[in-house]
């Protein structure tokens, strides 16, 4: 007879004084129970747990089997597990696509002469176009880089953008006339978006007052169709009385007139964001370096992206760069410290410094191929040399630091409108000028380094373009002859064996008293 089980107890009552240790011993033991049945249902995870690895493959077998009606289940368990698998299969395929790419940048890389340090350097550009498929570039960049012919990226460009771009602080190496200034406009550019009146965002800094302006206009050239405020630092600027009021997105200027606005407390720069040392060799120098250790202080901003390009980067510079700079990549095109391959050079013995003007008349009879500068040692040399040849039936000219500002400026555009057909000039100009065509380069006096050597010869030869450079040298320069031999068989010239066996001297800087004969 099926009972209903609670009717066998009814009606009986539990002494409970009376049997209280058994009955605290059967609640304990109830309590036990429980409390194995919560350790029963804690353990199955456990066991799960412990089962996962070999039910994991079950599982996801069975979720490739098309059972209807455990799909519900399968799904809410083994996702998770389903996911996993995914992810470590997606972050192979990613690792092994990592991988690819890299030997792939690597590859491309090496064709272009690109040598690269630091870690996690991002791809080089291999076209204008990626600048918006990896950027998001604004129109009016490309529109203005097509406007101005340029086409495909320079080496230089190619890498310095995109580690520029992806933030990254960066020191440049690249030969002369190859587009290292666009290199780091572009970014900056791109970088800031948009015009805005809350102080200065970016600071260029330029050795002198002549490249400090021709970069204003090549930042004016591509910022083109956009409204930012780009100023060059000028003394009229430096100036005005509400100056620290003026919108300005871009300062463009030499680290004398930035360390004057500063200390007169004019200047604010703790909300720059980009600043560029161009030609930063030389910034370094020590006539220069004061000032711009001045700036670089005033720039205060902790996420400031700093970057210095130049043609020459002696190893001095790079450790004093390393000081300054967090994470930068080291970029370099080619050979460091080495002259760009499109242009001739040839050394011509000339005696003595006598023999100089003799030679340099001979050279203009031959073959005087306009438009062409020639590089003295200092402005007493170029004066002398201007009054010589001033009275020839040559176009010439002169520019040094002892002249007014706009007779400097008129000695530049003359030059460059080809008014003027040889332009006698002190290194003030041997810098970052970009002189489209120049044929030849003229060192009239030896140069005091191999690094001006590189500068002075590199107005010419730029853009891939070709040129010529011829340098006198007397008896009293043939000591130095060596370095200069060195660069000139670096980038592919031939120089006589005696030059390179010369003694190896400790590099100081040639500048002897010349005479003027
Ligand atoms: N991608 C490009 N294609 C063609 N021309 C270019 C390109 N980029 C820059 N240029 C042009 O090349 C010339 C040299 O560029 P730039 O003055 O920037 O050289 P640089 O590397 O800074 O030289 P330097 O070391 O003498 O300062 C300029 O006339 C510039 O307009």
């Amino acid at each position: 007879m099926d009972r209903d089980p609670s009717f066998l107890f009814s009606g009986i009552t539990f002494n409970r004084k009376k049997f209280s240790a058994d009955f605290a011993r059967f609640k304990e033991l109830k309590k036990s129970d429980d409390s194995e049945e919560t350790l029963v249902e804690n353990k199955r995870p456990e066991v799960e747990a412990v089962e996962k690895p070999v039910k994991k493959k079950k599982r996801k077998a069975a979720v490739s089997d098309p059972v209807e009606g455990f799909n519900v289940f399968k799904k809410s368990k083994a996702e998770p597990v389903l996911e996993e698998d995914e992810e470590t299969e997606k972050t192979t395929q990613g690792k092994k696509e990592l991988y690819r790419q890299m030997e792939r940048d690597a590859i491309f890389r090496k064709k272009h002469n690109i040598h690269t340090s630091g870690s996690n350097i991002p791809s080089p550009l291999q076209d204008f176009s990626e600048l918006k498929s990896r950027y998001e570039c604004r129109p009016y960049i490309l529109r203005n880089l097509a406007e101005l012919g340029i086409k495909e990226p320079t080496p230089i460009q190619m890498q310095a953008i995109p580690i520029l771009l992806s933030g990254r602080e960066c020191f440049a190496c690249a030969p002369t006339g190859s587009g290292k200034t666009l290199a780091f406009v572009c970014p900056m550019l791109m970088k800031l978006k948009r015009a805005s009146k809350d102080g200065v965002r970016a600071v260029i800094i330029c050795p002198t007052r002549e490249l400090a302006s021709q970069t204003y206009r090549e930042c004016k050239k591509l910022a083109k169709g956009k409204k930012f405020y780009i100023k060059l630092m000028t003394k009229q600027l430096v100036n005005t009385a509400e100056f620290s009021k003026v919108p300005c997105d871009i300062l463009i200027s030499t680290p004398l007139r930035l360390k004057f606005a500063i200390t007169k407390r004019k200047l604010d720069l703790s909300r720059v964001e980009y600043l560029v040392l161009d030609e930063s060799d030389k910034l370094f120098e020590l006539g220069l370096l004061k000032q711009v250790d001045a700036v670089v202080k005033a720039c205060s901003n902790p996420s400031i992206i700093r970057s210095l390009f130049s043609a020459t980067l002696p190893d001095t510079v790079e450790e004093l760069a390393r000081t300054i700079m967090h994470d930068a990549v080291r970029v370099i095109i080619g050979r460091k410290n080495s002259a760009s391959e499109s242009i001739k050079q040839k050394l011509v013995f000339v005696g003595s410094e006598e023999g100089k003007l003799i030679a340099l008349r001979q050279t203009f009879q031959e073959s005087l191929n306009p438009p062409v500068l020639v590089f003295v040692q200092n402005k007493e040399r170029a004066k002398n040399l201007y009054e010589e040849l001033k009275f020839s039936d040559i176009r010439v000219d002169v520019i040094h630091s002892d002249l007014p500002q706009l007779q400097r400026e008129n000695a530049i555009d003359n030059f460059r409108a080809g008014k003027t057909w040889v332009l006698i000039a002190t290194d003030v100009i041997a810098r970052g000028m970009d002189f489209k065509g120049v044929n030849c380069v003229i060192n009239y006096d030896f140069p005091d380094s191999s690094s001006a050597y590189i500068h002075r010869i590199g107005r010419s030869g730029r853009a891939g373009r070709s040129g010529e450079a011829v340098t006198f040298y007397t008896e009293a320069d043939v000591r130095y002859l060596k370095n200069i031999a060195n660069v000139m068989k670096a980038s592919g010239c031939e120089v006589p064996e005696w030059m390179l066996s010369l003694p190896k001297l400790k590099w100081r800087k040639h500048r002897p008293k010349r005479e003027f004969k």
